[in-house]
């Protein structure tokens, strides 16, 4: 969605009545940003076959008539590849000036209002129109959707659509769709206050896959379902009971719909940077600000007037820098260019009141220690010619999804190499390559004044080996790589959630089957052992004791097969090999297949029964210590959980009784804390040995 402006502000369109050969509206590329989505997907090239955008005009629209509304639809189909989504201005304006502004964002940035004012915010009358304008743009993508389209849905703005797309009826109940949360999402606590919390959850969880900037969103998002939804969360991502798409998840206990949650870090597109850094007019605008500023340091930051991207305290901490080393005085400045906000002018306001009261402490007749610029104030190239020359970039986000600036100046520093001072708090600094900034915790000013110290005094080699570090992640994780991540494991994830796995495999067909059996010389053959050719789970003592009695019938199906010589028969199995070794000893030349792959004991013959084979000899199995100590942990607090240790892996086990109904609360209670179990295990990074 795309912030709105009134007619007389933007200049879009031209007034009625103007002169014929006038056009009566236009487009505009927005100069400030650098289109991360929009290149990415474009760069995605002939792999794309198909593309359409959905979105809102950036302009009031209410005056339209119908006839300039046919025109514009037909025009941004043709020419801009969009489909605008038309929504009267009030509406919008709770929507997205209310709702989403004043509620959502400065809720999944942990910003909660004072008392008085939050049962206010957190029961937001603007939801019927959030839920009213995801409605639209869900129509109008129904209206539009072609067989193989995969759907796109970004950002907070939008968290109702995927599942109002998923139960539309006009569109097939298995289109492919995708959630990205380009902003942070909280701890569940946080996110526990909003009164729509459950319509907002079910509704992201309608995509086939969820991604987030960071593996802290991402396990935030899980556990928020787990907590409010109380829905099963797994590592991978979330099984959701009943869902409108029916079929089992692979691997599951439970039938339903899975929804993957994911981990794709959003990045820039260096290309174009490149491209528009060319461009004569940030030349010319390096020369004129390194005359200007000529003998002065230049620390530069960009950021929204929302008391979220933490304007206010990177002030304060400018002023204190000030302060506590008179030397810079006279010699730093601060360029602060603003975005714009629909709160601006409450924060704004604050933050130009203290913006004056440092000018006018430190300046000078020939010195003016902060510069404060509105995004409008300047155009991209001078901005850009700033990022050139800056000495310093200052991010002091409380809370960010990343932090796309500090790229570009990353990447605009090249041939400088000046450092980046950045919050803590952004999704950037989570990343290894950015751990080569100077990080700060923005609510400490003492320590961010020490920063800029530092990044202003900062060796150039010790510089340049930090830049190595940065440069390198900006050019790795950039725009491209995320739309390439996301949309190819989107449509994984779908067909994995369409198509039947392994457990769905269906019945044999012997008619089809069994003539060509009877007619090879030469079969190979795998029986699964649990669940296939013995219907029956091992009982639980037996387990404990470590024994197993494997029924006679299964063992006389065996001995028949492999009585052939013709057959290879292998048996595949979860139990260990110790368990296993009867059925090696009543069938010598059966193939054994122990703890689903890790050991594997060879085709016998009538001089024996083969050798068991260690296939994870040379796996460091440390991780199952912790893993162990995490599962004993819930065994105690899950009533008919046991947990198995065996030679290569650990089983989390819940008996219960047969006749109860899959989702009967003792089953459930068993489930979360399965699910809470693998969290931990994940957590603790032990789970990428584990699996
Ligand atoms: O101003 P809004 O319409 O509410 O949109 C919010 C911001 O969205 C974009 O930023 C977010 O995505 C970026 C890229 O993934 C990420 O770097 C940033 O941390 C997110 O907040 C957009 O770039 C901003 O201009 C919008 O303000």
């Amino acid at each position: 969605m795309q912030r709105r402006h009134s007619r007389s502000q933007s200049g879009r369109r031209s007034e009625k009545g103007s002169s014929s050969n006038v056009e009566p509206w236009h487009v505009e590329n927005n100069a400030h940003c650098n289109g991360g989505l929009r290149n990415a997907i474009c760069s995605l090239g002939p792999r794309v076959k198909r593309k359409v955008w959905v979105g809102t005009l950036g302009t009031q629209t209410d005056s339209f008539g119908q006839k300039l509304r046919r025109d514009i639809d037909r025009r941004m189909s043709k020419e801009h590849e969009s489909l605008p989504v038309w929504i009267p201005d009030d509406e919008f304006e709770k929507c997205y000036d209310e709702f989403c502004h004043q509620v959502l964002w400065p809720c999944l940035h942990y910003a909660i209002p004072d008392a008085p004012k939050t049962a206010q915010f957190y029961q937001s009358s603007a939801f019927k129109e959030y839920h009213a304008v995801n409605q639209r743009f869900a129509d109008v993508i129904a209206a539009n959707y072609k067989e193989g389209d995969v759907i796109f849905v970004n950002d907070y703005h939008l968290m109702l659509l995927p599942l109002l797309l998923r139960q539309h009826p006009k569109l097939p109940h298995n289109v492919p769709i995708g959630f990205f949360m380009h902003v942070a999402f909280p701890s569940s606590e946080i996110f526990k206050c909003l009164s729509m919390r459950q319509e907002l959850l079910k509704g992201v969880l309608g995509a086939d896959l969820v991604g987030f900037q960071t593996a802290n969103f991402a396990r935030h998002f899980r556990q928020t379902v787990s907590r409010i939804l109380s829905y099963e969360a797994l590592p991978k991502g979330i099984q959701v009971p009943d869902g409108p798409v029916p079929g089992p998840r692979p691997g599951s206990s439970t039938d339903g719909r899975f929804v993957d949650v994911g981990v794709y870090p959003m990045g820039i597109d260096v290309n174009q940077l490149q491209e528009r850094k060319k461009d004569p007019e940030v030349a010319e605008w390096i020369r004129v600000l390194q005359e200007r500023y000529a003998g002065m340091k230049m620390v530069v930051g960009r950021d929204k007037l929302d008391g979220i991207q933490g304007v206010r305290q990177k002030i304060q901490a400018f002023e204190m820098f000030l302060e506590k080393n008179p030397e810079w005085q006279g010699k730093a400045v601060l360029f602060q260019v603003a975005l714009q906000t629909t709160e601006a002018n409450e924060v704004g306001g604050g933050v130009s009141d203290l913006v004056a009261h440092i000018n006018s402490r430190f300046s000078t007749l020939t010195y003016q220690p902060i510069v404060f610029l509105h995004t409008q104030d300047l155009t991209f190239s001078q901005y850009l010619a700033l990022l050139t020359i800056a000495d310093a970039f200052l991010v002091t986000s409380l809370r960010e999804g990343m932090a796309l600036r500090a790229h570009e100046f990353v990447e605009c520093q090249e041939g400088r190499h000046r450092p980046l001072v950045l919050s803590e708090f952004t999704g950037s600094y989570s990343y290894s390559g950015f751990r080569s900034c100077i990080a700060i915790n923005p609510w400490d000013a003492r320590g961010t004044a020490a920063a800029i110290q530092q990044a202003l005094t900062m060796s150039d080699d010790e510089a340049l080996s930090r830049w190595e570090d940065l440069h390198n992640h900006v050019i790795t994780q950039t725009a491209q790589a995320f739309a390439t991540g996301f949309l190819s494991r989107c449509v994984r994830a779908h067909l994995e959630h369409i198509q039947p796995d392994v457990e769905d495999v269906s019945v044999l067909d012997a008619h089809r089957v069994l003539p060509r059996y009877k007619h090879s010389s030469k079969r190979m053959i795998f029986i699964d052992l649990e669940g296939t050719l013995y219907n029956r789970d091992v009982s639980r003592d037996a387990l404990l004791e470590n024994r197993f009695e494997p029924p006679e019938e299964a063992l006389q199906v065996l001995d028949k097969l492999v009585g052939d010589r013709r057959n290879e028969v292998w048996l595949m199995s979860g139990l260990p090999r110790s368990m296993l070794q009867i059925i090696a000893d009543r069938i010598p030349r059966l193939g054994i297949i122990a703890e689903n792959g890790c050991f594997i004991k060879t085709l016998g013959s009538s001089q024996g029964s083969g050798e068991w084979l260690n296939m994870v000899a040379n796996f460091n199995l440390t991780w199952k210590s912790s893993a162990l100590e995490i599962l004993n942990y819930f065994t105690e607090r899950t009533p008919g959980a046991v947990v198995e240790e065996r030679e290569a892996s650990l089983v989390w086990r819940f008996w219960t009784d047969p006749t109860k109904p899959v989702d009967s609360p003792d089953r459930q209670w068993a489930r979360w804390q399965a699910a809470e179990a693998q969290n931990h295990i994940f957590d603790r990074s032990v789970y990428s040995y584990a699996c």
